[in-house]
């Protein structure tokens, strides 16, 4: 459904104010070609009504001759952003930027982070922005979850359908996405409302098992039939299955580059107001599919970079697949059973 400017300026005045804008401070929005432009102009009007400097930083789009997809979270590494010193002197010196083109993995990005920029990335259509508009209580509920996750040195993932993970943790952070910047040198991702970190590099072996009815992004698209994943110290070796498995072997072998069969990313999704089912209702290009990244309960994992998290892998090359019905165990703990987060959170307890 569309959304009003009004809702839509409403629901960036909750997110700024969560993200702690100050009347004085200097706001800038990056955009590209793909950026939508009622989330441009209602952050704009948001920021400059809460007293804010607001700049507008328009970059040309890259990529465009490499990537195979237009989901801006597909091809990664290089952005409007590389080598670009006058964009990034810009951002350094803002205070909060609000990223509607997605500088997500990329270099560029830890350099404006650690002069205390924030950056918060909004690129999914306003209606989503709007439905899933971050809250108290999804900070609250990940900041849960991700007390869980430290310190733990095993996640263990099963499933019915035959998933058999091991992931030795330690060597990563545990990162927080619950949708606003409320701290300096902090980014996050309106939608979202998930928790994640990284295994120990090349330590992670065992089976994934992508279900009938798991999502492969960024093909945004359900399985059909079973995909069975084979992972040794830390690196995809088999993909097995039917069409769907050819379609992603195909797709992660166009990038020759070994680094993408490389785990990624692992966590799970603690999102009530994200569905699994809402990527069927949109065009494939419409949205890079943050409800499947955050619904509640969902396994999520990722093949490829790790820079994110202060590795040395920047691979191009970026999967990231939500599984259902998985139990995700803590050093022999399960947090997320068949699929239900264990949590007991209610939401607008004031715990
Ligand atoms: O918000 C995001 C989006 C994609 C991803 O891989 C991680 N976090």
């Amino acid at each position: 459904m569309a959304v009003s400017d009004h809702d839509l300026i409403s629901a960036w005045k909750e997110v700024l104010t969560l993200s702690k804008l100050e009347s004085g401070q200097i706001v800038t929005v990056l955009t590209s070609s793909s950026t939508h432009p009622q989330t441009l102009s209602t952050a704009m009007t948001a920021a400059a009504l809460m007293g804010a400097t607001v700049n507008r930083l328009d970059l040309p789009p890259v990529n465009a001759e490499k990537a195979l997809s237009r989901d801006s979270l597909a091809y990664l590494g290089t952005t409007p952003l590389t080598g670009n010193r006058a964009a990034i002197a810009a951002l350094k010196e803002s205070d909060l930027v609000l990223d509607l083109m997605t500088l997500l993995f990329s270099p560029e990005q830890h350099e404006i982070l650690a002069t205390g920029t924030k950056i918060l990335l909004a690129v999914e259509p306003p209606e989503v922005l709007v439905r899933m508009v971050p809250s108290a209580d999804d900070r609250r509920r990940v900041s849960q979850a991700a007390r869980l996750l430290e310190g733990k040195r095993e996640m263990h993932i099963t499933s019915d359908a035959g998933t058999d993970l091991r992931c030795p943790l330690g060597e990563f952070p545990v990162i927080q996405e619950y949708g606003f910047v409320d701290q300096p040198g902090r980014w996050d991702h309106w939608p979202s409302g998930f928790v994640l970190t990284w295994p120990n590099e090349r330590q992670t072996n065992g089976t994934l098992v992508i279900d009938r009815g798991d999502i492969l992004l960024p093909m945004k698209c359900y399985a059909q039939e079973a995909i069975v994943v084979t992972v040794k110290n830390g690196f995809v070796t088999d993909i097995e299955g039917g069409l769907d498995a050819e379609l992603l072997s195909d797709y992660m072998a166009s990038f020759k580059d070994p680094e993408a069969y490389a785990m990624s990313h692992i966590g799970w999704g603690l999102q009530p107001r994200a569905q699994w089912s809402t990527l069927a209702m949109y065009d494939r290009e419409a949205t890079i599919g943050m409800d499947a990244r955050a619904y509640e309960g969902n396994f999520l994992f990722s093949f490829g970079p790790n820079n994110e998290a202060g590795g040395s892998r920047t691979t191009a090359c970026h999967i990231d697949i939500p599984l259902r019905r998985c139990t995700v165990a803590l050093d022999g703990t399960p947090v997320v059973k068949d699929g239900k987060v264990l949590d007991g959170f209610v939401y607008g307890n004031s715990q």
